[in-house]
């Protein structure tokens, strides 16, 4: 065994094609003897709600990175750049119908719905000069800080574990797990991963949402990984 953890995403990943969570990945975390941590774009409610529930780790990575839980009861890691995010949400609404998503929740991004274009997005932020990031994960749009991503979540949970980030498997489908890839000892995306995703990741499944989840610990653990 190489990898000591898992770090996955939950939407497209953990999913059914409606959202819902696939339970036959559920049972399988709790089967499993690594810790399985989840990593994403949505915010720390959400998560922990969703780890509580499947019954893993407390230590979460939300919001894309910008929210690292360090437990269920315990106080967050909380990066900067709000701010910068809400200034460049102002803006884009002079030029943009925009539809803000959790943002009661929110701590460290904007986040929005999908029904406008990022390329749009993305010319109008360079045309007043304005540096942040703009990602359409396929389940919402995040305006970011570029200092923080599921690559820089995963260096502080590491740590937190007591791990290197090179011990970890990571799983995802989007653009949005990218980094996290890069940064973990393995990286798989699911059948349904986008371009990006599929770049970073070393190998991917034939099946896709949960079910390539479950194809993806089954390729780990039969080619010794895990
Ligand atoms: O929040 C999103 O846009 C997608 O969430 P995910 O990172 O769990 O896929
Ligand atoms: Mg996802």
């Amino acid at each position: 065994m190489v990898l000591k953890a898992i770090v996955i995403d939950i939407d497209g990943t953990i999913t059914n094609p409606n959202r819902s969570l696939d339970l036959d990945v559920a049972k399988r975390f709790r089967e499993l003897n690594v810790p399985v941590v989840l990593s994403t774009g949505n915010p720390l409610c959400y998560v922990h709600a969703a780890a509580k529930l499947i019954g893993i780790s407390g230590i979460v990575i939300a919001e894309n990175g910008g929210v690292v839980s360090t437990g269920f009861d315990s106080p967050s890691i909380i990066a900067e750049g709000k701010e910068e995010c809400e200034k460049a949400y102002e803006l884009l609404s002079q030029y943009h119908d925009l539809v803000k998503l959790d943002a009661a929740y929110r701590k460290t991004e904007v986040v929005l719905n999908r029904d406008v274009a990022v390329e749009d997005l993305r010319s109008t932020l360079s045309e007043n000069g304005i540096d942040i990031e703009i990602i359409d994960t396929g389940y919402a749009i995040h305006i970011k800080s570029t200092a923080m991503n599921k690559g820089t979540g995963l260096l502080k949970v590491a740590e937190l574990m007591g791990l290197e980030p090179s011990d970890y498997l990571a799983i995802g489908d989007s653009c949005n797990d990218a980094e996290m890839m890069q940064v973990a000892g393995f990286g798989i995306a699911v059948g349904n991963a986008d371009d990006e995703a599929k770049q970073a990741a070393k190998y991917m499944t034939q099946a896709s949402f949960g079910k390539g989840t479950l194809e993806a610990i089954e390729y780990a653990i039969s080619n010794g990984l895990l």
